[in-house]
């Protein structure tokens, strides 16, 4: 008999191995954040749709199966862990610099038994790592974001960037000093977000 399938979003079911690993991690999340506030406690009761489904819908914009994966600025894990737990042939590494988030992170993927690497710094003191994808969320506005995302990304790669009501004035303010092919979905969770998807991102 085939393993029982649980739908995480419309037309996208998964094992339901993969849905208690998300299970878990969101109750480190709940766990930790008294102590180290990784997400605003205000949305803990919503953590599902607004931190564990957001982050989980960046995965059907990237190219199929990318080899690797780099989310800057993790916190929390979001959506790093996330990625890491729905797709697990992919190299994810998640940049960090607070030393007790890393140190949650490190919890995460010993305890989900991922094997995500977690590299405790600044962004822009990691070595360049050329990934596939690059994702950020919650990190810095368009303008500040593109350089840091360009110095991970591919030069073929792809950037998948959750951003809220703000987004155009983002984009006209990135223009100024950035080229890039630009797509924009609407969040799953939120009608008011955007995911901008950009590729062949360069310094106009
Ligand atoms: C607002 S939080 C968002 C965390 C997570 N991505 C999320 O959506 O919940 C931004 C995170 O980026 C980290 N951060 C900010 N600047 C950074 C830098 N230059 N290098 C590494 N991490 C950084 C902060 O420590 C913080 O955990």
């Amino acid at each position: 008999m085939s393993e029982p399938k649980r739908m995480l979003l419309p037309g996208w079911d998964v094992s339901r191995e993969t849905m208690a690993k998300l299970e878990q991690y969101g109750d480190l999340i709940r766990k930790w954040t008294p102590k180290i506030n990784l997400v605003a406690p205000a949305s803990l009761p919503d953590l599902w749709e607004r931190h564990i489904l957001d982050s989980a819908q960046l995965l059907p914009l990237a190219p199929t199966a990318p080899k690797t994966w780099t989310d800057l600025g993790s916190g929390g894990g979001l959506p790093g862990i996330v990625i890491a737990i729905l797709s697990p042939d992919t190299e994810v590494t998640l940049i960090e610099s607070d030393q007790r988030k890393a140190a949650f992170l490190r919890t995460c993927t010993r305890e989900l038994g991922l094997s995500a690497t977690i590299r405790p710094n600044r962004i822009d003191e990691v070595a360049p790592l050329g990934a596939d994808v690059v994702t950020a969320r919650a990190l810095a506005p368009l303008p500040n974001l593109l350089p840091l995302v360009a110095r991970h990304l591919a030069p073929d790669g792809i950037a998948l960037l959750p951003k809220g009501k703000n987004a155009q004035t983002e984009i006209d303010d990135a223009r100024a000093d950035w080229g890039f092919d630009l797509q924009t979905h609407t969040s799953h969770t939120n009608p008011e977000a955007t995911i901008l998807r950009l590729e062949r991102i360069t310094r106009a």
